[in-house]
């Protein structure tokens, strides 16, 4: 690890450092930070929870304070909680600047929003949605001044999953400079890595940490593997053990669905847990909150959907449980990455079913590492079975009489909206594109069926004959 100083940062900056305990660079600041300064643009791919966020907020500070002026710079994140911890940095590395930030995210107050962004703050942190929501909608702000476009989880915000961000991309980047630095950063940023390299037109500088693992040596990275059925059984086996034996640790399980977020939080609750939630379906507020009380350890356990899967940064968190395999492994490794963070120790555990085998060799393959075999006391599960199964069961039916799934619907009606579908055409437009492929199945199994009397009437024909000639054989025999 190199002085900061002898990477080109003020002493000021240096001083600001210190007093947050960074003292010497991690190697993606001690590589990437030149060539930012050096006015290049800039890939850079580390390991999670290797500081890639100071790696291009010190930079951007040291130029902000040679020429100070608002809006410098856009970070643009995919989501709410991240754009908040970003932000944060910018402001406590920034202080000695007086730094002027800006956030905006989604389900926070468009008004006040777009009050600040007119203030003309130095660094604007966003998610995608909301800030193409106020270029569209205001023309109170302009971005055509700004000197550094950063893209934190890159490829999260360029791939084209259920959230899709590249529509509003494309709205945001028409309103920047041309000439500007691009900064592009992630853990998992050589997936798509050809997507990327549009981004960042000016031959960026391209830095990827060496090491044959993708995730950090200090990760006890295990499986368990286990009967659906027995699954929560083991979660609950798993989380007394710890906070049996810790008093100081944190646990994140991270689980498929929304629904199935609030159900374990129900039922870990039900065994009395300090447990909270995060997902997509809650107020944003009470998101934030949520997240608050689980980092001042309020709440000693977070359930989570991928939603907090990438970038937070919480360094009480030993312990990451996958309540069900990743089907992708770099969501795998931004979900274990929430542990063993900055040199840290931390544990991964993976609940395995006999279906998600082939996702953990995936798993494997990718990472290069070998998930181990967590050790287990069976009996011990097999001993509080019954008794998590029927609490699981009250949760869901407790679940089922709120408006949970009705809130679902309107969340995704309102997503249709917000994407300018009309919901009900789109549901038609569904119900017609099921009817077409329930008529193609239907028609599959008609023409198999066919295929397969063909084939049993050729047989019967077959062995009739084969009959026949034994017959004749058996009759010229006797002559
Ligand atoms: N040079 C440094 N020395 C010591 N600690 C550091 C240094 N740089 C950053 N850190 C700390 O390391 C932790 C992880 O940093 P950061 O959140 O930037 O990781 P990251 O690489 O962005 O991870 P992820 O891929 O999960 O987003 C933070 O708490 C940060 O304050």
């Amino acid at each position: 690890m190199s002085e900061l100083s002898a990477l080109g940062l003020s002493d000021w900056l240096v001083k600001q450092c210190r007093q947050l305990g960074i003292s010497r660079a991690t190697p993606v600041q001690e590589n990437c930070m030149p060539a930012i300064l050096q006015g290049r643009d800039c890939m850079g791919c580390a390991k999670t929870g290797s500081g890639k966020t100071a790696a291009f907020v010190l930079p951007v500070l040291q130029k902000l304070s040679e020429d100070p002026y608002g809006i410098f710079c856009l970070v643009l994140t995919p989501t709410r909680e991240l754009a908040y911890q970003i932000a944060e940095q910018f402001r406590v590395l920034g202080k000695p600047l007086g730094l002027r930030d800006c956030i905006i995210v989604g389900g926070m107050d468009m008004v006040t929003q777009a009050l600040e962004l007119s203030r003309k703050p130095h660094v604007v942190v966003a998610t995608p949605g909301r800030l193409a929501d106020h270029i569209r909608s205001s023309n109170t702000f302009s971005m055509k001044q700004i000197q550094f476009l950063i893209l934190d989880e890159a490829d999260r915000l360029l791939e084209q999953g259920c959230t899709d961000f590249t529509k509003d991309l494309e709205v945001i980047l028409q309103v920047l400079p041309a000439k500007r630095q691009t900064l592009l950063f992630s853990a998992t940023l050589t997936d798509t890595l050809q997507e990327l390299k549009s981004i960042a037109l000016n031959k960026p500088f391209f830095w990827e940490s060496k090491s044959e693992t993708r995730t950090v040596e200090e990760l006890d990275q295990r499986y368990i593997l286990t009967p659906e059925k027995v699954k929560d059984a083991y979660l609950v086996h798993l989380i007394q053990t710890f906070t049996d034996e810790h008093d100081d640790w944190s646990i994140i399980i991270f689980t498929n669905t929304c629904k199935n977020c609030q159900i374990l939080t129900m039922m870990l609750r039900a065994f009395n847990f300090p447990t909270i939630s995060l997902h997509s379906m809650m107020k944003q507020k009470q998101r934030f909150a949520n997240l608050a009380k689980f980092k001042s350890s309020v709440y000693k356990i977070l359930i989570a959907t991928d939603v907090a899967a990438r970038g937070l940064d919480i360094p009480t968190v030993q312990v990451v449980i996958n309540h069900n395999t990743p089907g992708l492994p770099k969501i795998y490794i931004h979900r274990v990455g929430r542990t063993a963070r900055a040199g840290r120790n931390g544990v991964s555990i993976t609940l395995v079913t006999q279906y998600d085998i082939h996702l953990v060799h995936s798993i494997e393959e990718h990472t290069q590492t070998k998930l181990k075999e967590y050790p287990v006391e069976e009996e011990e599960v097999l001993q509080i079975l019954t008794q998590v199964n029927v609490t699981r069961r009250e949760c869901e039916i407790k679940l089922e009489s709120t408006d949970f799934d009705e809130k679902k619907e309107i969340n995704k009606r309102k997503q249709l909206i917000l994407e300018g579908k009309d919901p009900d055409l789109e549901a038609k437009r569904k119900a017609e594109l099921e009817k077409i492929r329930s008529q193609k199945k239907k028609f599959k199994e008609k023409i198999q069926e066919n295929i397969q009397k063909q084939k049993n009437a050729q047989l019967k024909k077959k062995l009739m004959k084969k009959k026949y000639i034994k017959k004749k054989k058996a009759e010229q025999m006797a002559k």
